[in-house]
């Protein structure tokens, strides 16, 4: 059976119990073994709930046969590479490779304000580090991917090419695992519940490819990058402690270059207004701004003012989709 052409069957269950989960992921390890049997695989682990389920999956199936690389580019949230390294490393035992390449990526970045020519750089250069590590390890046969049923249904129809670590150099043919490939993203969420992955990693919100890269308009420095991720921190866990976390569809900051006159500690402080985005959507194409307590904003503002370095301001952006986009690049 080439395990790599499974569709989804048109009348199979959508997988929203334990239960079904349980079943799932038995059914899974033994394919992955039958699969891979005493091979190595690679696997680009971002963190985020489709490759960490893929991981948790083979784990299971063939332990320490698989490779993880999690690359630092720099540009992840606040604790996101420390949360990697404690569930997979600390916690399973995964053969993990931490790659902390964001002094690489962040001078490739240096003065580049164009918003593609940003994201070519992010992406191409996640490529050459993947690849890099690659190098390193013996006798990899095969690559494993979070590709998702969405993922495939959209390559067939031409809209995207479902490749997820796309691009590798052609001397990298590997064989594909792709254990959640029939799978929904409620039903992966489901299923990494089933394996014991943390809740927040398993119901984290979209988080771009190119990261914070996409909320530091212009030309990434390091200081206002640092900016936008402290404030994130704290625009995140103050959502999570109001109950707001699991109503809102995507919430961030965003630190443009502009600066403006303020007053801290009597003196005049010329710094960054940070601007908190917080967007609800049923249908991914439209959205609308969020309803946020005014006392909430409010206790967020005095927290980010105070607690983060070159912040003086706070905006709330109430542009719906469209005119804008969710993100700002
Ligand atoms: N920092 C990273 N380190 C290692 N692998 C990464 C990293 N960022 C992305 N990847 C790889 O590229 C794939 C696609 O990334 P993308 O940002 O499009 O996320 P995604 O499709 O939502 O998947 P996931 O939920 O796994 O992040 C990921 O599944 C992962 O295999």
């Amino acid at each position: 059976m080439n395990v790599n052409k499974i569709r989804r069957p048109a009348d199979m269950e959508r997988i929203t119990t334990p239960k079904l989960a349980k079943a799932f992921i038995e059914e899974q390890v033994a394919l992955i073994k039958e699969q891979v049997g005493d091979k190595k695989v690679l696997l680009a682990l971002s963190g985020g709930v489709d490759s960490s389920v893929v991981a948790a999956l083979l784990i299971k199936a063939i332990g320490q046969q698989l490779v993880c690389v999690h690359v630092n580019h720099g540009l992840l949230r606040k604790g996101e590479p420390e949360q990697v390294i404690e569930v997979f490393r600390n916690q399973m035992n995964a053969n993990l490779v931490y790659v902390d390449a964001t002094d690489r990526f962040l001078d490739k970045l240096a003065g580049v304000d164009d918003p593609e020519k940003k994201r070519k750089i992010i992406g191409g250069e996640f490529i050459e580090v993947f690849a890099e590590e690659a190098r390193k390890l013996d006798g990899i046969e095969f690559l494993a991917q979070g590709t998702i049923w969405p993922d495939i249904l959209e390559s067939e129809e031409g809209i995207k090419a479902h490749h997820n670590a796309g691009g590798l150099p052609e001397d990298m043919d590997f064989e594909l695992v792709e254990p959640v490939r029939i799978l929904f993203k409620d039903e992966v969420r489901v299923v990494g519940d089933e394996l014991g992955l943390p809740h927040d990693m398993v119901y984290r919100q979209p988080f771009p490819g190119p990261g914070l890269g996409v909320r530091c308009p212009g030309a990434i420095t390091r200081d206002r990058l640092e900016a936008v991720r402290e404030s994130d921190a704290i625009l995140r866990e103050e959502f999570d402690k109001n109950g707001l976390a699991g109503k809102i569809w995507q919430y961030f900051t965003v630190v443009p270059e502009f600066r403006s006159t303020g007053i801290k500690n009597g003196k005049r402080a010329f710094e960054w207004c940070c601007i908190v985005r917080a967007v609800c959507s049923t249908d991914v194409m439209t959205a609308t701004a969020a309803e946020i307590p005014h006392e909430v904003m409010v206790h967020i503002t005095d927290r980010i003012t105070h607690e983060v370095a070159g912040i003086n301001r706070v905006l709330y952006d109430f542009t719906p989709k469209p005119t804008g986009t969710v993100e700002f690049e």
